[in-house]
């Protein structure tokens, strides 16, 4: 009998899986205290196929869904890479958008914070004192937007990319679209060839493809999820309306979800800033995020966003790639995305990392074309967003006013920027040679 109890505790033992950890996976103890201090227990998918490979020397072309941790499955082998064999200007990351630069960055440096890991960003808009000065700290990762990097790159005196060990692409398959391709040649003509290069996203083009037969070496190809996935997590409504009332629509799932942290997409930059006074002289808490404006107002939108729970961040795509707001619970797109793989990646910016969230977007009369092809991505065709058409007519007076508002302020502004470029004219005409160097 003693003997019988005593076999059946090593079968239940035997048939229990190993925990799996960031240790289990390779990563060395003071990785592994940045994770537990970031309350990561237990390696995400991406992150559990991903690293072990990273860490035997392999090319990755990592496809995992939105806030599934793709940063982390390459930051954390690429520290680990850099603790063994410490070196400046050892990694460089390329993302497309500023604010994403400055996201990675900081995660990099939570990570690496045991490690004393230093960070350099380079993103579109600085000028070149600034490049310079960021270069000149011999960064251990550089993270940047590619724009004209490598002719900076180049011209810095005392930086060489032969050092480089490690490239990534995050957001691979929008860098390879776009218009920085030459750039990117010429970078994997520079970089060693015994480089190690990840490519991530949450959707793939061909393009990668193309890039990964010309300049990978055998890469493995880790995807933990279809080519255009959506969040489970993530409940998906559209609401069809006809294009004269959506404004009422928005001020009306606004009110009636007050509380919430939404982001709402436009299709062009002046949309979001209309949108954005509209329901500021509603009294609701809306910030403009778009690439028109300077990268200070740019980071100060999101950082205003990121310090308010409850607030509206009213967005173009810059926004729609890869921005971790653990609090947003509430996706609108007011203008339904040109490009149904933005749709992927805007919804993407609520369900993040386990949690729930919604989405709903606009159709009109205008989009129907558009909005099928979405439903053809996903492979769903997705519930229509509860709503009293009556209830919502109710506000068109206060929407009405708050329209002409908002035009006028518009007006205002644009009256403004007209003025500063009359200002700047005048500045040119005194230092012409300078200010066209800085514009480059
Ligand atoms: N192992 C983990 N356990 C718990 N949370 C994690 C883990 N790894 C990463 N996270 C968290 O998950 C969130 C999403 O991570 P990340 O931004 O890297 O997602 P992503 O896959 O790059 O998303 P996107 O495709 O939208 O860019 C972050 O808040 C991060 O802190």
């Amino acid at each position: 009998m003693a003997q019988a109890i005593d076999t059946e505790e090593i079968t239940e033992k035997s048939d229990e899986k190993p925990e799996l950890t960031f240790k289990s996976l390779g990563i060395v103890d003071v990785l592994c205290e940045a994770c537990l201090r970031l309350k990561w227990t237990t390696p995400t998918r991406i992150q559990e196929e991903g690293i072990p490979l990273a860490l035997e020397g392999k090319d990755i072309i990592g496809l995992a869904e939105t806030g599934s941790g793709k940063t982390a499955a390459f930051a954390i082998p690429i520290l680990q890479a850099l603790l063994e064999k410490p070196s400046r200007l050892f990694a460089l990351i390329l993302t497309p958008t500023r604010e994403l630069a400055y996201q990675i960055s900081e995660q990099f440096e939570a990570l690496g914070s045991g490690i004393g890991v230093k960070c350099g960003v380079i993103v579109g808009g600085m000028d070149m004192v600034s490049q310079a000065l960021v270069l000149g700290k011999r960064p251990h990762v550089l993270i940047a937007t590619p724009g004209r990097l490598l002719d900076h790159l180049e011209n810095t005196k005392g930086f060489n990319l032969k050092s480089l060990k490690y490239l990534v692409m995050d957001e691979a398959d929008r860098i390879l679209n776009m218009d920085f391709e030459v750039d990117l040649d010429k970078i994997l003509k520079v970089i060693p060839k015994q480089r190690h290069t990840y490519l991530f996203s949450a959707t793939m083009t061909k393009k990668v493809q193309k890039l990964q037969r010309a300049s990978l070496k055998d890469p493995v190809k880790v995807e933990v999820s279809s080519k255009y996935q959506t969040v489970e997590k993530l409940q998906q409504y559209y609401l069809f309306i006809p294009a004269k009332y959506k404004d009422c629509y928005l001020v009306s799932i606004i009110n009636e979800m007050a509380g919430n942290s939404f982001m709402v997409f436009c299709g062009t930059c002046s949309n979001t800033t209309r949108t954005a006074l509209l329901l500021r002289s509603l009294g609701v808490q809306a910030i403009p995020l778009n690439g028109q404006m300077s990268q200070t107002k740019r980071l100060g939108a999101l950082n205003n966003f990121k310090a308010k729970p409850g607030s509206i961040l009213v967005a173009t795509d810059v926004a729609s790639r890869g921005l971790d707001i653990p609090h947003v619970d509430f996706i609108i797109n007011f203008d339904i995305p040109t490009h149904s793989k933005d749709y992927i990646h805007r919804v993407g910016r609520t369900a993040r990392a386990g949690r729930s969230g919604r989405s709903v977007s606009f159709v009109t009369q205008y989009d129907v074309e558009l909005y099928q092809r979405i439903e053809f991505l996903i492979g769903k065709k997705l519930p229509e967003f509860p709503t009293v058409q009556d209830e919502v007519l109710l506000l068109m007076e206060r929407v009405n006013e708050a329209q002409r508002i908002a035009k006028m302020e518009m007006k205002d502004l644009e009256e403004k920027k007209k003025k500063r470029k009359v200002d700047d004219e005048d500045d040119n005409r005194i230092i012409p040679y300078k200010k066209k160097k800085y514009r480059k």
